[in-house]
């Protein structure tokens, strides 16, 4: 296996905007990325050129050394020993689950006792043994995308495209395929590249996480990094919740800003040497102090074990905030923002 490697890609459909542009990266062997944006910011077609489903405008994609596609070069998607997990899941209902998994190694003409001790494996390590003889009508939406990731294992890729797999499935079954996607991961040692415009999907279960917009790609790093030093308002917008304010801050102030230099900036106070910027603040680092700046809760909605607040500063601006206490809409606050991070 070797790294698979994105360089200055770019696919353009007909004559509008390029449905990816100037896109390059490096996905390390064994890494899990998620690709994050929203939707229509070309994520789909980046894991289709990848797969080898559509050819790139311009720009390559390699595995190591080995170049898959160009806008002169396109190696077939049988040829790249990748392997596609699609939303519907394209299991055939006629077929058993045993006979789902180990339709690739037919294809292939694996020999029929080797085949078997492989569907085996692939259906052990997603925990599905005791159902091999069942077609998929008799299956739940979970175990159904398990069947489709045991197809992909038995044919050991070296990369795994997952197109948002989890978007048909309800919430609770969500978190339990995140949990099977991280096994599967862990056991496969596969290369993975997962397709989703949920965040804390994406934060749960990559290694690295790519953040696109409008064909273009913003940020790509780690999650806490990606959520600890977002670059940009786009990113910023999308990941963890925050607000965002609109401060003038002195141009030579730090990225990452404590209560003092917040204060400042949201007093007003000081106007020389500053440049409009734009802050992030999380949820949890607003506290209620009276000892902070006045403002008022416009709503305030008991989530379980907290109260979720929206509070207008003095300014106009808004910021979200939790209270374990009950705070009620109309309420007036004192409020201390303990961290802010500079987009
Ligand atoms: N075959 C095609 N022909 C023409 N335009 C296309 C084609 N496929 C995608 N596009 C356009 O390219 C842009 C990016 O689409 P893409 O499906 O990659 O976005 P996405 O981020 O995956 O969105 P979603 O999350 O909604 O699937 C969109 O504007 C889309 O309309």
């Amino acid at each position: 296996m070797a790294p698979l490697i994105l360089n200055s890609l770019e696919k353009r459909f007909g004559s509008g905007a390029p449905a990816v542009r100037d896109l390059s990266l490096t996905v390390q062997e064994g890494r899990f990325l998620a690709l994050l944006g929203p939707s229509g910011c070309g994520k789909t077609t980046v894991l289709r050129m990848i797969a080898g489903f559509e050819q790139p405008s311009d720009g390559s994609i390699l595995l190591g050394e080995r170049l898959l596609a160009d806008a002169a070069t396109m190696l077939p998607p049988e040829r790249r020993n990748m392997a596609m997990v699609f939303q519907s899941y394209a299991l055939w209902p006629h077929m058993t689950v045993a006979e789902n998994v180990g339709y690739p190694l037919k294809v292939r003409k694996v020999a029929k006792e080797k085949a078997r001790q492989k569907v085996r494996e692939a259906l052990s390590a997603v925990r599905l043994d005791a159902y091999a003889d069942r077609r998929p009508a008799a299956l739940s939406g979970g175990q159904r995308q398990r069947v489709a990731l045991a197809r992909c294992l038995v044919t050991e890729p070296d990369v795994v495209l997952l197109d948002e797999p989890l978007a048909n499935l309800d919430r609770h079954l969500r978190q339990e395929m995140e949990e099977t996607f991280r096994e599967f991961h862990a056991r496969s040692g596969a290369t993975m590249i997962y397709v989703t415009h949920d965040q804390s999907e994406a934060m749960a279960l990559a290694t690295d996480v790519a953040v696109m917009s409008e064909g273009r790609l913003l940020q790509m790093a780690p999650p806490e990094e990606i959520y600890a030093r977002p670059e940009g308002l786009v990113i910023g917008g999308l990941v963890g919740q925050g607000s965002i304010l609109s401060l003038a801050l002195p141009r030579t102030s730090s990225r990452s800003l404590d209560w003092p230099s917040l204060r400042v900036a949201l007093d007003g106070s000081v106007a020389e040497g500053t440049e409009p910027a734009h802050v992030l603040v999380r949820p949890q680092d607003v506290l209620l102090d009276d000892a902070g700046l006045t403002g008022r809760v416009t709503s305030s909605f008991f989530e379980g074990e907290r109260y979720a607040l929206r509070i207008q500063l003095a300014d106009g601006q808004s910021l979200r905030a939790f209270s374990r206490q009950p705070v009620r809409q109309g309420d007036a606050v004192g409020v201390v923002l303990q961290a802010g991070w500079r987009l």
